[in-house]
């Protein structure tokens, strides 16, 4: 271009475009209105200090303005001539008014569009974000991959799901554009439009992919989401008004990585050149500068270096894209999970992670763990047989799992005090595993709350990496990704908490959940409502799981976990929450699916352990305490046989009275029959009421009740008995004798104590599970060991022990060897503390003292 060279526009608009791409290369915005113009001519004229602008209108409404510091409208001078010292003149023929109508300009039409595309963008990036981060939140994810899902499957279902949901949105928006004749839509080539569209909003899911992995909760997503939004207006605003010119190139690089930058930009262009019915962008001016475009009658134009094109924009919306992609990926891997999970920095440059041989999870340094040799005598074998079989490599061919020494530590909490960080003391979950499930049985893992069953089958399941030992699942360790990957396949699990979709339907959790084990499509629907008929939900089958009940939730859960026949079924606590009726039909079909596989189930429901189980084993504070058969353990654990006796005193028809106590003790019959009982085996009731008495009878008396009952039965009549009834005891006394036994473990080592008042009125503190305990002060000529009480426990609602009642004071036998030393620790521990602490006695004392 030369000096005083007139170039000539048929538009207004094409002079807006025209100045709109040569000032892209300089820093700042050259804007143009005008308003009712039907011819103008003006002139800009600079010399080596001044900028002279000159506007020249028949009508005198239009109106010019440099928005600018003179040093800037001086570089756009030096481009636009090459010579600060000219004197420039364009003159303007031939004015249409333009197509846009008022005052809202090409420009201002572009710029709506622009942030109408990118709000209704966004509200699908908050959505899908939330989506994310509640599936994680809500263990939905942990759920699939349990069942057998590759994260690789996980995110590519998600990326095929929202591109085609992008590719229709995108479709929608060019095609609505078109109808509704807007410029920008129906003036350019429908592909290149489209892919603006397209491509920045399926950069948009990358984005969501990579902010989801770093965002814990679904509340925070869419505070982060509607934040973003703002930075993301301003982006494409900005890179429309050309806000970047003035920075380097770096910053303009940085500036383009926001994903609405390129966007805002192309749409600009397409904004910018779309009034001039010639001007429009088609496929092949798509890697054109738009200067270039619009000026093509000019033989000596100069070709402006306009930072990036359309095509330019397409370029890195795509390479964004992938970026955001292997970040999430990435992030995914090193940022902790829900169970504070998460892998190495480094994790993909180790072989391992490569070749499976390593789960490649990692933990904070763990402090070791002493071995612990078990008290009971079944687990020192069963620990034992393990470690014999483990020394030896022999797999024994009936064995499903093989736990090894399993070790689970989860590092201290961090608490932030006063501007100061400490870490807690690391908390030992489970201390050493050492257990065989058979095949084709049910193994029962009782325990208290907290006694670390949950994270013994996480750490089957492969949701928690073990901290030592390892456990092996029909021969694949836990330790390896790819023995992982293959226990998946054949693993079927029913987590503690419903892992369910509110918005899929019962049946629609099967199919998904058959399809993820990879069942052959053909099958599925016939599978699925097999198992919806077994746990009764074939009439809800299409019911969202949002409107299912505690208990249908449940049944839902154990269907998914069964489905696929996987040979090792992990359930745990499976009935919590159901009513009986309901209850007992789930035993029914956790008794059939038995056969052919080993279940693990955990439960707080005695009765379903005794009626399931064929193993048990009662875990408390991360160690197995006791092992085998129902039967086995209440002869070993329980109080002995408990027997009831009913009496015939009461009128036919009539209902005993239960409450009247003091009728009951005078009662010549019951005293007839107490005597009886504390004569031949030394026992005295455990509870009375006028119709019954029920005494526990200790397994070393076992050899003599076979006389013992004859006699009784002989002497019925005599005793006004109606009915004797003799049993085992209770596994729930099983499992209470074991959990008073662990709690007052700790409560010694921690001085845990709770507090119990006395007949006499005064208060005491009592060890946690202490059976008999001593009264300090209560020594006397009469009583020189002093007195004693005997504290009954209960489980109360969430699995701690509190106390249920007391016996009468009683003085402490005087065989009881121990007295003098237990008294003298509870002073030592009493020290510094408010209330009287009693003093243990050893049970199997007072026991040995009574049977004597
Ligand atoms: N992620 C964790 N971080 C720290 N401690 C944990 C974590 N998960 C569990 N624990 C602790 O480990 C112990 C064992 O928990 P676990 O859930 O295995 O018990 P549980 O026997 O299944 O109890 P419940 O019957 O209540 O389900 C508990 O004291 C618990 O607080």
């Amino acid at each position: 271009m030369r000096a005083g060279q007139v170039l000539s526009f048929r538009t207004a608009d094409d002079v807006n475009t025209w100045l709109f791409y040569n000032q892209m290369q300089c820093p700042g915005a050259l804007h143009f209105e005008e308003k009712n113009a039907s011819v103008i001519s003006y002139g800009v004229q600079t010399n080596s200090t001044v900028v002279r602008k000159r506007g020249m209108y028949e009508d005198s409404t239009f109106k010019f303005r440099l928005p600018l510091q003179i040093a800037a409208e001086r570089e756009i001078a030096r481009f636009l001539i090459g010579d600060p010292n000219f004197s420039w003149v364009v003159a303007l023929k031939e004015f249409p008014y333009p197509t846009e109508k008022g005052v809202i300009t090409a420009m201002k039409a572009q710029n709506l569009i622009g942030l109408f595309i990118l709000a209704s963008t966004m509200f699908g990036f908050v959505f899908q974000i939330n989506a994310l981060v509640l599936e994680k939140q809500l263990k939905l994810r942990q759920a699939m991959s349990i069942m057998g899902l590759y994260q690789t499957s996980y995110w590519l279902s998600w990326l095929a799901w929202e591109s085609l949901v992008t590719l229709l949105s995108a479709l929608t928006s060019v095609i609505f554009g078109r109808i509704l004749r807007l410029s920008l839509f129906s003036k350019n080539n429908f592909a290149v439009v489209f892919l603006v569209i397209f491509l920045f909003q399926f950069n948009l899911i990358g984005f969501a992919f990579m902010l989801s992995t770093l965002i814990p909760k679904a509340s925070a997503a869419n505070t982060i989401g509607f934040s973003l939004f703002i930075v993301f207006a301003w982006s494409t605003l900005a890179s429309m008004s050309n806000w970047y010119a003035d920075y380097s190139k770096r910053y303009k690089q940085l500036f383009f990585l926001i994903p609405s930058s390129p966007f805002g930009k192309a749409i600009a262009d397409l904004g910018a050149l779309t009034p001039a019915a010639s001007a429009n962008v088609t496929w092949s001016k798509r890697t054109e500068c738009p200067a270039a475009v619009s000026s093509a009658s000019e033989s000596d134009k100069p070709v402006p270096n306009c930072f990036i094109t359309i095509n330019g924009s397409y370029k890195v919306l795509v390479s964004t894209f992938f970026l955001w992609f292997f970040l999430a990926i990435y992030f995914d891997n090193v940022m902790p999970n829900p169970n504070g999970v998460r892998k190495s920095l480094y994790y993909f440059l180790k072989p391992g992670y490569w070749t499976g041989e390593d789960g490649g999870k990692i933990e904070d340094a763990i402090p070791q763990l002493e071995e612990l040799i078990p008290d009971d005598e079944d687990v020192l074998e069963e620990e034992n047989i393990v470690k014999k079989q483990a020394m030896e490599g022999f797999v024994d061919p009936n064995v499903a799992v093989q736990i090894q020494g399993l070790r689970k530590t989860y590092p201290g909490k961090i608490k932030v005090n006063c501007c100061k960080c400490n870490q807690g003391a690391p908390f030992h979950a489970v201390k050493g595993l050492w257990v065989n499930f058979p095949k084709d049985q049910l193994f029962c893992l009782l325990g208290p709350n907290g006694a670390g069953k949950t994270t013994s089958i996480s750490c089957l399941t492969g949701i928690t990496p073990v901290t030592a030992g390892d456990a092996l699942i029909y021969g694949h360790s836990v330790r390896s990704s790819i023995g992982m990957s293959n226990i998946q396949r054949i693993m079927g699990v029913c987590p503690q908490f419903d892992i369910l979709w509110d918005v899929l339907s019962g049946k629609e959790h099967l199919h998904l959940f058959a399809s993820i084990k990879g069942l052959p499509p053909s099958s599925i629907p016939s599978l699925a409502e097999n198992s919806l008929a077994e746990v009764q939900l074939t009439e809800a089958a299409k019911m969202r799981s949002r409107s299912y009940s505690g208990g249908m939730k449940r049944r839902l859960s154990v269907a998914i976990a069964l489905i696929g026949n996987p040979k090792l079924v992990l359930l745990d606590e499976p009935t919590t929450g159901m009513d009986p009726i309901s209850r007992r039909h789930v035993w029914d079909i956790i008794q059939n699916a038995k056969k052919g596989r080993s279940i693990i189930l955990t439960t707080h429901s005695m009765e379903e352990a005794d009626i399931l189980a064929d193993r048990i084993a009662i875990m408390a504070k991360g160690k197995l305490r006791c092992i085998g058969t129902s039967i086995r353990l209440k002869s070993r654990f329980g109080t002995g046989f408990i027997t009831n006796i009913s009496f015939t005193g009461n009128t036919p028809g009539q209902m005993p009275n239960y409450d009247d106590d003091a009728v009951a003790s005078n009662e010549p019959h019951h005293k007839a029959v107490k005597q009886f009982f504390e004569n031949h085996l030394g026992v005295v009731p455990k509870e009375e009421n006028k119709a019954f008495l029920t005494f526990v009878i200790p397994h070393e008396k076992e050899g003599r009740l076979t006389k013992f009952f004859a006699e009784l039965q002989d002497r019925e009549r005599e005793f006004g008995i109606a009915d004797i009834q003799l049993g085992l005891t209770t596994l729930e006394e099983v499992f209470l004798n074991i959990a008073k036994k662990s709690e007052l473990e700790t409560a010694l080592e921690d001085g845990i104590t709770e507090t119990l008042t006395l007949t006499s009125g005064n208060s005491i503190e009592v060890p946690v599970g202490a059976r008999f305990v001593g009264i300090p002060g209560t020594e006397s000529e009469e009583n020189p060991n002093g007195l004693m009480v005997e504290v009954y426990w209960e489980m109360n609602e969430d699995g701690s022990l509190c106390i249920s009642g007391q016996s009468p004071e009683t003085p402490i036998p005087p065989n009881v060897r121990s007295v003098e030393s237990a008294r003298s620790s509870s002073q030592e521990l009493q020290l510094g503390s408010a209330g009287v602490r009693g003093f243990l006695i050893d049970a199997s004392e007072i026991e040995g003292s009574r049977h004597h």
